[in-house]
């Protein structure tokens, strides 16, 4: 797949001098889903902002669909849809009039029909000459999603789009999301629901403090970082770990009654067979074990909080 958007070191220093970016470098690809992770103040919007022409960056460059964003800023503008995270619109324009206005900002010729079809598929046509004020909160960010869709853009990006959102709507906008990917629309979200993004992401990208800490394909990240635990219901409770298998990765819980083993599920040997004549040897019965893939909340708590630990899980330390 080409890339859509290709950032090269990027930059973005604020009046005041904080550093928000610092040289970013990222390609989005043709038709992907893209959810960039970070915490509150990584840098999330500032680069969301900049890539679609709001604020403007210190250095580095940036093109979508072959339009440099600075040099050719409305070629590329129209390229670009954009929900941001804020609700910002006229209260007392009617839905219909908001959107079709929309459209017209971006010099597009008027289109009832389109206009209608992003309505209804929004379920907003129903809606469609009610005051935006009168809405409800998910209401507004559905209009807020058909405005940034009304010049057809071919990029999409979302921020936050679900935060404050009930489950039913959560789910619809995934479903919208996965819909307007199957039109050939790239996607790039931010959320801080993980779930969200291990849902939907075909790619994640983390930043943190301004840096991109990691891009990578999302079933790719699980494999490589998600490391398993394999959890055993003891017959009888252990105090302690008997002496030979401490040296092992293994840790006991629910006051002794729960063995719990971790292992790298891409090791080529996972040591539970082994593990199991060990268990054997010492007498260590289970009535019952589940095993469970780190989920990949846990990996991005892991990235942030200590950057350097990206490379590899903790390997097993005994082979099968
Ligand atoms: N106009 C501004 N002037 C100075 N600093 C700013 C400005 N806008 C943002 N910042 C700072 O830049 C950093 C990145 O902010 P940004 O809004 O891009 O983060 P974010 O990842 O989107 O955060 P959140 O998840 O909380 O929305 C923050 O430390 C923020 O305080």
């Amino acid at each position: 797949m080409s890339a859509i958007i290709s950032v090269s070191n990027l930059n973005k220093v604020y009046d005041g001098g904080f550093q928000a970016l610092n040289n970013i470098s990222l390609d989005i690809l043709q038709g992907e889903i893209f959810a960039l992770l970070g915490p509150n103040g990584a840098g999330k919007t500032t680069l969301i902002s900049i890539i679609c022409g709001i604020v403007n960056p210190s250095s580095g460059t940036i093109s979508a669909d072959g339009h440099d964003i600075v040099r050719d800023y409305r070629a590329a503008r129209s390229k670009i849809g954009l929900v941001p995270q804020e609700l910002c619109t006229d209260g007392f324009e009617s839905v219909l009039a908001t959107v079709t206005f929309s459209r017209g900002l971006f010099g597009k010729p008027p289109n009832a029909a389109y206009i209608e079809q992003i309505l209804r598929q929004l379920s907003l046509w129903d809606k469609k000459d009610a005051r935006i004020m009168s809405l409800s909160g998910g209401m507004k960010r559905r209009v807020m999603i058909a405005k940034a869709l009304s010049h057809e853009p071919e990029i999409l990006f979302l921020d936050e789009p679900t935060a404050g959102v009930d489950v039913e709507l959560r789910r619809d906008m995934w479903d919208m999301v996965r819909e307007l990917r199957e039109r050939g629309v790239t996607i790039i979200l931010t959320t801080h629901y993980i779930e969200e993004a291990e849902e939907m992401a075909d790619r994640i990208g983390v930043i943190n403090k301004g840096e991109i800490v990691l891009v990578e394909e999302k079933s790719a990240l699980m494999d490589k970082l998600g490391q398993k635990q394999l959890r055993l219901q003891l017959q009888r409770p252990l105090e302690v770990l008997p002496l030979e298998l401490q040296s092992y990765p293994l840790s006991l819980g629910n006051e002794g009654m729960e063995l719990i083993y971790h292992f790298d599920s891409q090791g080529e040997h996972t040591g539970i067979a082994d593990l199991f004549r060990r268990l054997d040897e010492h007498g260590i019965d289970y009535k019952d074990l589940q095993s469970r893939q780190r989920s990949l909340e846990e990996i991005f708590v892991s990235l942030v909080s200590s950057p350097q630990q990206v490379s590899a899980a903790p390997q097993s330390e005994v082979n099968s």
